[in-house]
């Protein structure tokens, strides 16, 4: 086995401009927590307690119960190691890597609605059960006939005043709660959101904190269906369940009453918001913008790094093979994803601070930052995840046929982060909630209201600049206008688009419907600026050190001006940038990824993701892909004989019979 670094990725590090630990501080947010995190993930990875055999080579029952082992023990190591809650995510993503766990519900969702749906007192009474792992729960919102249309859920909770209990209900097969992760056979306890009944009145979907399985032993409750809804595209390692209820009776205390109440005599109290009830969605929304922005740079370190190690074809005759990222196709694949793993990962630290300081304003009771909050979430959450999945694709693709294999870690990274345009907000319905925000805030600008957040461009009309002028298109000022007139504009013309439907005759939801494709065109744009803007903004940063600043200014540039490229209609469309334009933007995109070829892979590294994390044969550190490819394969189940069972009873009569027929 070879011990040395591969000499091609050696010299790819020696030739790099910049010191990549300076950039893994700038991504972590300072040397301290770098230090903090590599301490934690070599804990974990280093911990024979957690090794186990290769995923890929075990069935969904295995992975299932391989995961279960391990999460279970990991959270009795972190209250062993006693890690600091705020460093637990260093840890957690080591022993984890990027496969969901069966408590991943419990810690993502069940534990943040308890914080954020429930009243003191339901608090006092649960939380120190939930915290402590005593009690497993997951978060039972989606049923077999909804997902996205909440307000259509068909699970009831009707509350009878003379026992002061709800009785939840499931009232056809459609109403069967489907897929929360953890339900299938982990979790006792669900949050459930079932339609609130008083009266014979509905008060429309609320938390409810519900039993499903015993505390002895840990069969289902009388009247609760549950179990595993069965293999997925990806997801092996969760038993995402199926729930029903037959007139289960619940105390009256157990509905989550920080926001809506029903008092004993089935008074109803209003919440300051319908759409608080929401709330645990939107934090996951903002999470999922950091993990776009995550599994992007895992693909990308995977695919950057074979691409030095791998040498294919003849460049020129009688010369060595090159390294396939010499060849400029292999570069305009990887190097606009590196750039957009980039630009992810900062925008998921803004969401991430967007979300902290509007969700403190609220959980004291000024709700005004919810709607802002909403948009901005779903748009990005959107945006980012479609990203992610194109961008995961384009570098197993890029990694030839080997990338086509679970050793390089994509298939699998894939098939678990792809449902993120699906869950938590299917990505086309959360454009459109935002697409719902501009169009209201818009209609307020036209009003003369001043707008502000993320929408505050709109107020301000930019005019096409005169004819003939010339712009620098590596300027980032120059981009970010750009983004922002595309922006407003296709807003505006969603606008307009909408009103014509509505004078043509149609109502606002048939109107809304018939202008949806430019609805969802100028939410993207939106999200978009937001995106570029947010990276330019970064690189204002005084602090930045400047061995760094140029390489990321580079990246910047990319992703802005690729994005300007591949969107190019858009901004030709009003004449608001000219051909020239375009063709200078192509121009740099080329002479960019030029420059930013020899330090390719000191940015992937910059990730700083060990390879126990990575989890990939072809995106090794050390490079030393083949040997490792060879002996992977040779741990698959099907090796561990010579000849295989199979052979006995399939093959050699099959042969025996055919040669007796000769
Ligand atoms: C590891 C992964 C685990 C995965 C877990 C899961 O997937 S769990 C399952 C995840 N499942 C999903 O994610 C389900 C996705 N579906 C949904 O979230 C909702 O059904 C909906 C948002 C699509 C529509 O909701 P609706 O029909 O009730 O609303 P409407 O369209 O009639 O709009 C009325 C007003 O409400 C506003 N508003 C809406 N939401 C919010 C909010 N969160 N905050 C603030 N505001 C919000 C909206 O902007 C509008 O404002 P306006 O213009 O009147 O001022
Ligand atoms: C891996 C995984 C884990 C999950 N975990 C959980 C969990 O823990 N808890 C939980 O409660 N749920 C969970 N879910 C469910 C998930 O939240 C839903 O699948 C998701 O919200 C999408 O809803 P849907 O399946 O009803 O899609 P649908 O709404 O049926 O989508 C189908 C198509 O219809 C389109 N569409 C629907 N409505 C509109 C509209 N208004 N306008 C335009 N187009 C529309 C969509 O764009 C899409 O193209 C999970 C799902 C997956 C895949």
């Amino acid at each position: 086995m070879a011990a040395t670094v591969n000499p091609d990725l050696k010299k790819e590090r020696e030739n790099s401009s910049f010191d990549p630990n300076k950039i893994t501080s700038f991504l972590y947010g300072g040397p301290e927590i770098v230090k903090k995190k590599r301490e934690l993930e070599s804990l974990a990875l280093n911990d024979p307690d957690y090794q186990h055999e290769d995923l890929n080579f075990m069935s969904q029952e295995q992975q299932y119960e391989t995961f279960l082992k391990k999460t279970l023990l990991m959270v009795t190591k972190v209250r062993e190691l006693k890690i600091d809650v705020a460093d637990r995510h260093f840890y957690r993503s080591a022993v984890i890597g990027t496969n969901p766990d069966p408590l991943g519900l419990h810690v993502g969702m069940f534990l943040p609605t308890l914080y954020g749906q429930a009243s003191q007192e339901q608090k006092d009474k649960w939380l120190k059960m939930a915290e402590n792992f005593a009690i497993i729960g997951t978060y039972a919102q989606t049923e077999m006939g909804h997902g996205t249309f909440l307000r259509g859920l068909e699970t009831t909770a009707t509350y009878d005043p003379t026992t002061q209990e709800f009785v939840i209900n499931t009232p056809t097969i459609t109403a069967y709660k489907w897929w929360p992760g953890g339900l299938g056979k982990t979790s006792n306890y669900c949050v459930l959101m079932a339609q609130l009944y008083i009266h014979g009145k509905s008060y429309g979907p609320h938390p409810f904190m519900v039993q499903i399985r015993s505390l002895q032993d840990h069969k289902p409750l009388p009247g609760v269906t549950v179990g595993d809804i069965g293999p997925k595209f990806g997801y092996g390692s969760v038993d995402n369940g199926f729930l029903a209820f037959n007139n289960v009776r619940i105390p009256r205390e157990n509905m989550l009453m920080k926001y809506s109440k029903v008092e004993p005599d089935g008074t109803y109290v209003k919440p300051p918001s319908t759409k608080l009830a929401y709330g645990t969605m939107v934090q996951v929304r903002a999470n999922i913008v950091v993990n776009s922005g995550r599994v992007l740079a895992k693909a990308v370190t995977i695919a950057t790094r074979y691409s030095c190690v791998r040498r294919q074809s003849e460049m020129k005759p009688g010369h060595p093979e090159p390294q396939v990222l010499d060849y400029v196709t292999q570069q305009y694949k990887l190097f606009p994803y590196l750039a957009a793993a980039y630009a992810f990962w900062l925008t998921g630290q803004t969401m991430m601070s967007v979300y902290t300081t509007s969700s403190n304003q609220i959980s004291k009771g000024d709700i005004s930052a919810l709607p802002e909050l909403h948009a901005l979430s779903a748009g990005l959450k959107a945006l980012s995840s479609w990203v992610a999945n194109v961008g995961m694709e384009e570098c197993r693709m890029a990694c030839g046929g080997h990338g086509y294999s679970h050793a390089s870690g994509l298939p699998r990274l894939y098939a678990n982060m792809t449902p993120g345009a699906t869950y938590e907000g299917e990505n086309t319905v959360m454009m459109l909630q935002t697409a719902r925000y501009l169009m209201k805030s818009y209609n307020q600008s036209l009003q003369g209201e001043k707008l502000a957040g993320s929408v505050a461009y709109l107020s301000g009309v930019q005019p096409v600049p005169a004819a003939g002028r010339t712009r620098n298109m590596l300027d980032l000022g120059v981009l970010c206008d750009a983004y922002r007139h595309r922006a407003a504009r296709l807003v505006h013309e969603a606008a307009v688009q909408l009103r014509n439907e509505r004078q043509a005759g149609k109502d606002q939801p048939d109107a809304w419907n018939a202008a949806s494709v430019d609805l969802v065109k100028a939410a993207m744009a939106h999200s978009q600026y937001f995106v570029v803007k947010n990276f330019a903004e970064r690189l204002t940063d005084s602090t930045l050190d400047s061995s760094i600043s140029d390489v990321l200014t580079r990246l910047c540039q990319l992703h802005a001006l690729h994005g300007l490229v591949t969107n190019s209609g858009d901004f030709l469309e009003d004449g608001y940038l000219t051909g020239t334009d375009v063709r200078q933007a192509r121009r740099h995109i080329n002479a960019l990824m030029a420059k930013l070829r020899p330090d390719a892979v000191a940015l992937v590294d910059a990730f700083d993701f060990p390879d126990g994390i990575l989890n990939s044969v072809l995106g090794r550190y050390d490079g030393n892909v083949y040997e490792h490819l060879l002996e992977w394969a040779k741990a698959s189940p099907l090796n561990k004989t010579d000849v295989h069972q199979s052979y006995h009873k399939y093959l050699k009569p099959f042969l025996e019979d055919n040669r007796a027929k000769l």
